[in-house]
């Protein structure tokens, strides 16, 4: 198959993506989206002959546009836009999660800061302020007082950019000390982790320390769902365990998969190269 791998910085994730397609003899077609130009109209040359397209880009705005105008050029790609569309943005994430009836943590949006904060004194404290977009834990609040609440709106409000003015307001999840990365190609599981840390945030990005999780049939049951929900694809479900069950906090679009690979007794850039491989058999034309 024709791999266009569309990228704007490769990671350790993207190499060990590049080495397995190139073993299996697959060509492959690195589009750094930087140089590109996507007219509304004609693909760029880079998509002559692709079978299938790869969106590895780091930034959420590239990774969602790039996708639209890959559908609009009938090329297939990992992810769908619409996937990404659901992913990217944490408001729709939760709202797509609870209308699957996925269990997420309860989460509401305000838009000023003094509705937020009726939102944080209902949910009282500790909560969670995140920003609607993002990743790798950056600009969470952990909000342990009404005095921290009214500072952080007050900074949001002022100081950030638009999105930071919407308010993303969560409960906070009596997790022990540990939350779980699933990384699932169509709601099936490939491999998963634990991510510990003494922080409350404890995803890898922020240093968590990783190892192996073994996949139960609920968390399975559950990452099938989530990854409906969203429309299926190679994907991060995040979870966190409640005491008697499990929570879905997130589904990630463009998951990064080097700290699973590094802590699993399995190969996992194989077994995602061996879905893409199904995956551009089902599209290419009969
Ligand atoms: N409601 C919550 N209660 C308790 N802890 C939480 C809650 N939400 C998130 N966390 C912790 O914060 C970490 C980061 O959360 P989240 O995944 O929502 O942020 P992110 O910036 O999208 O991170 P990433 O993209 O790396 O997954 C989680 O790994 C978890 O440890």
């Amino acid at each position: 198959m024709h791999v266009g791998l569309l990228y704007s910085r490769i990671r350790r994730d993207e190499k060990l993506l590049l080495s397995e397609l190139r073993d299996r003899d697959h060509e492959v077609t690195k589009i750094d989206v930087r140089k590109e130009r996507f007219n509304i109209g004609e693909a760029p040359d880079a998509f002559e002959d692709v079978d299938i397209a790869v969106d590895r880009c780091l930034a959420t705005s590239r990774s969602k546009y790039v996708t639209r105008f890959l559908d609009a050029y009938g090329v297939p790609v990992i992810n769908a836009a619409d996937t990404a569309e659901l992913c990217a943005d944490k408001v729709k994430n939760s709202l797509v999660l609870e209308a699957a009836g996925v269990p997420t943590p309860n989460t509401d949006v305000a838009f000023t800061t003094d509705s937020a904060l009726e939102s944080i004194e209902e949910f009282g404290y500790p909560c969670v302020l995140k920003p609607v977009i993002g990743s790798w834990g950056r600009l969470m609040a952990k909000v342990d007082s009404r005095s921290a609440a009214e500072a952080i709106l007050e900074h949001k409000a002022t100081l950030g950019h638009y999105e930071h003015k919407v308010f993303y307001i969560q409960e906070f999840v009596e997790k022990p000390g540990r939350d779980i990365r699933v990384v699932a190609t169509d709601g099936e599981p490939v491999a998963a982790m634990t991510r510990s840390s003494d922080h409350w945030l404890t995803n890898a990005a922020k240093g968590g320390e990783v190892n192996e999780f073994e996949v139960t049939d609920e968390v399975a049951e559950l990452v099938e769902r989530a990854s409906d929900a969203v429309g299926g694809g190679l994907l991060g479900v995040d979870l966190m365990e409640t005491g008697d069950s499990y929570t879905v906090h997130e589904v990630n679009h463009t998951v990064e998969f080097k700290a699973l690979d590094s802590c699993v007794d399995f190969d996992v850039p194989a077994a995602i190269v061996d879905w893409l491989e199904e995956k551009a058999a089902q599209e290419a034309p009969a």
